[in-house]
């Protein structure tokens, strides 16, 4: 990390913090970045906060109010103040052409995508910041705030489902009691015979697996990088389901390829929750395409006299699913950090960090990002 100062982040603050949480464009996303309870933590600290009015929030504009959060109309954080910063998860609608706030959300916007250039040109044309979520990192370079544990517990608990043949599309934001009603239900009706085998098992994701899976009572193996370092494949093949929660940027042998599906297996639900399906290290390359709330499941192998059909669940906003679990962990995590924005010797280690691959982003020559 470099000592240099940046001019929009001086160390003498003379105005209060003001975090603007904008409604979400999409209207499918239910969740929130902050959720009511975790709003006295930032005013206590002297922060501003401003809440967009938003039909869709899973938690009600009132429960922003009487956790004492300014209400606003929505879409109005093209008018915050300037020094505002404006608060999301998914996407910004697209208008207006020129962002002039410095934003923090998800934008997927630093690997070269089409849609990605677009954004950081209106970034660049108003004079704005984009402070991406994915990039707050510690000086270990991981990620301080995510969604992966409701990943991983949405993820494997579809599976449970299908694997029970319980499970029933178009599937829609639900309640953690509901689904787990539903688990229960599994595991009586027979799901807790079947072996499960979750891959990335300390991390995030593979944490939230297992405990979907506790809940229906299956059986659990659990690999992570030592137990992945021979593969071995028949074991593999022997689980019902695999929930596949590794993060790896090396090349590494895949977990399921072609050649395995003529194997005898009892393998029959792949639950990818990492959902890299067309990235170079796409641990599962028997699928490529992603699944949808309307259609979960795609079948990938009719199967063999010996092995039953193969299907796969690779839905990439599994959190959305349970929006106010996902909503809540997110928010303990962020909250602490939002607190580091108002540092006395300017924004903590992550923001610098987001700060920098923004500016590294702005900075490629046009066609040669995420290259
Ligand atoms: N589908 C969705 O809606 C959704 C939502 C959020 C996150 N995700 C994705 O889920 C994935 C997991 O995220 P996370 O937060 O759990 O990550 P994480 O970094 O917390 O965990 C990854 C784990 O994979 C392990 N790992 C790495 N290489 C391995 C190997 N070769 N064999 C076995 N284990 C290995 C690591 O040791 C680590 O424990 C990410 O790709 C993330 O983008 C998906």
């Amino acid at each position: 990390m470099t000592g240099a100062t940046d001019r929009r982040w001086h160390p003498v603050r003379m105005q209060p913090v003001h975090v603007w949480i904008r409604s979400e464009a999409r209207d499918t996303e239910r969740r929130a970045p902050v959720v009511p309870a975790d709003v006295p933590v930032l005013l206590d600290a002297g922060f501003e906060v401003t809440v967009e009015e938003s039909p869709q929030r899973i938690f009600t504009d009132e429960e922003y109010a009487a956790a004492g959060a300014a209400i606003v109309p929505g879409g109005t954080w093209t008018d915050a103040p300037h020094d505002a910063y404006i608060l999301g998860i998914k996407e910004l609608p697209d208008e207006p052409a020129t962002l002039r706030h410095q934003h923090i959300y998800f934008a997927h916007a630093f690997k070269g995508q089409e849609d990605a250039r677009r954004t950081l040109e209106r970034f660049r044309r108003g004079g704005g910041r984009l402070l991406d979520i994915e990039y707050l990192t510690d000086a270990d370079d991981k990620r301080v705030v995510a969604f992966g544990y409701w990943a991983g517990y949405v993820g494997a608990a579809l599976g449970v489902l299908h694997l029970a043949g319980t499970l029933t599309a178009p599937l829609a934001p639900m309640a953690k009691h509901e689904l787990d009603a539903e688990l229960e239900q599994a595991g009586k009706s027979g799901a807790d015979q079947l072996l499960a085998l979750v891959t990335g098992a300390r991390g995030r994701s593979g944490r939230g697996a297992q405990r979907a899976l506790m809940t229906a009572g299956l059986p659990i193996t659990r690999w992570d990088r030592q137990e992945t370092r021979d593969l071995h494949k028949l074991a593999l093949l022997g689980h019902d389901m695999l929930v596949n929660c590794v993060v790896t940027h090396t090349p590494t042998t895949p977990f399921v390829e072609h050649a395995d599906l003529q194997h005898e297996r009892r393998l029959r639900v792949l639950a990818d929750v990492t959902c890299d399906v067309t990235g170079p290290t796409n641990m599962l390359p028997v699928n490529t395409e992603i699944t949808t709330w309307q259609e979960p499941t795609r079948r990938l192998h009719d199967g063999t006299p010996d092995s039953p059909p193969l299907d796969v669940i690779a839905i990439d906003n599994l959190p959305s699913l349970l929006p106010r679990e996902a909503s809540e962990g997110f928010s303990a995590d962020l909250t602490p950090h939002l607190l580091g924005l108002a540092d006395e010797g300017g924004p903590t280690g992550p923001w610098r960090a987001a700060a920098r691959a923004f500016d590294q982003a702005m900075e490629e020559p046009e066609g040669t990002q995420g290259t």
